[in-house]
């Protein structure tokens, strides 16, 4: 599976070591930087990984930055993008399982480098399990899409 990666200057550092654990795991990975600590602008590397994922390039993707708040916020504004901020492995395994993430962030300032790992883990050992949860991610869908 390919999977895209991006962060601000806050979520630097832990971007790298996410990006170092999924090559690890054998995922391909793909990062969009950003790539120096210097400060930039979250909104950037959330729309470069949120387009990889719609554009079908890659099928999942990691941003960090501070807080995990503002990339995602970000990110949730590109059409066909859940992107869920997460500080727990539990909310990480819910956000694949019955919200269909396609996207999980985390804030560098906010996990250490061991929970975010296991966050990671967590995410991406889990999948959609449909059912119930289908008809309620078609009804974002259709907010997304003025359609409700
Ligand atoms: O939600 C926003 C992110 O947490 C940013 O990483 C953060 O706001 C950057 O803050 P600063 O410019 O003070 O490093």
């Amino acid at each position: 599976m390919r999977v895209a990666v991006g962060s601000d200057h806050g979520g630097f550092n832990l971007r790298l070591v996410i990006k170092a654990h999924l090559i690890e795991r054998g995922y391909e990975v793909v990062d969009f930087g950003v790539e120096c600590k210097e400060s930039c602008d979250y909104p950037d590397y959330a729309l470069k990984v949120a387009s990889a994922i719609t554009s079908g390039d890659c099928e999942l993707g990691v941003l960090v930055c501070g807080t995990g708040l503002g990339i995602s916020i970000a990110a949730n504004k590109v059409r066909g993008i859940i992107a869920a901020p997460v500080s727990d492995t539990f909310s990480a395994e819910m956000a694949r399982k019955h919200n269909n993430a396609n996207i999980i962030a985390l804030g560098e300032r906010v996990v250490g480098e061991g929970l975010a790992l296991k966050i990671i883990d967590s995410f991406f050992d889990a999948s959609f399990e449909g059912g119930r949860h289908e008809g309620r991610v078609d009804k974002i869908r259709a907010i997304e899409l003025n359609n409700l």
